[in-house]
């Protein structure tokens, strides 16, 4: 695979990607007046917080939305907005401004317009970050989910609501424009699994595999 670099290690990978996204964010801000980062829930991508909560950079014009959220209150281990308050807008970080993805209401339809708009102003996404499953799915963009082909849509709004067998509980969404529309891609993967996924992908389509809606921009980074 052409765009994808093969680390030694995880830990490796992990402190290279947070000093290089740091970069990517510091250089946005000699000559833009804020940035957008866009980052994944889930299991993968807390080390890179950790690195990246400390580094010095301007988080006051730093603006930080996740991928993708379930759809369960904070007090919720899946919250990804528990994730990123505890584990990432701390130390040095918590002076940036996380852009909202849940609020308190039963379903997401029921928040995509406040959501949506609150987003808008923060676009387009400056330094998209992306983890990715076995299933080849990205952000919330499941293969199989019932608002999948809405999501890859040319005409996509931005935030899409997201229901999918292997989803769990409902999800909210960046969509397929959204993500296409960053200005720096990656994908961070781990795992032999990960890395037979992704190289699948890249002979698929999007609504086989959703991942292949960013994969030509993305720069892939990947350790076993
Ligand atoms: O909320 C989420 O689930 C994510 O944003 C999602 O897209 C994630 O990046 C992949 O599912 C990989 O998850 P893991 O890193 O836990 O394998």
């Amino acid at each position: 695979m052409r765009n994808l670099i093969e680390y030694p290690d995880r830990e490796a990978m992990m402190l290279d990607l947070a000093d290089l996204i740091a970069s990517e964010l510091a250089e946005t801000l000699l000559h833009e007046d804020r940035a957008t980062l866009s980052v994944p829930g889930g299991t993968t991508p807390g080390p890179i917080f950790d690195v990246l909560s400390e580094q010095a950079l301007d988080w006051d014009r730093i603006s930080v939305v996740l991928n993708d959220e379930r759809w369960v209150g904070e007090d919720s281990p899946r919250s990804n907005t528990a994730l990123l308050k505890q584990r990432f807008l701390i130390s040095r970080a918590a002076a940036a401004t996380l852009v909202p993805l849940y609020a308190p209401v039963p379903t997401p339809e029921e928040a995509l317009d406040e959501l949506s708009l609150g987003l808008k102003p923060h676009l387009p996404i400056s330094v998209l970050l992306l983890g990715m499953g076995a299933d080849m799915h990205t952000a919330s963009l499941f293969p199989g989910a019932d608002n999948l082909a809405l999501a890859l849509g040319n005409q996509a709004p931005p935030l899409v609501a997201m229901r999918a067998d292997g989803a769990g509980e409902p999800r909210i969404t960046l969509s397929a424009p959204v993500l296409k529309g960053a200005l720096r891609t990656h994908i961070v993967i781990t795992g032999p699994e990960k890395r037979a996924a992704i190289e699948r992908a890249a002979h698929l389509s999007p609504d086989k595999a959703p991942v292949r809606a960013v994969l030509a921009q993305a720069t892939v980074h990947w350790a076993d």
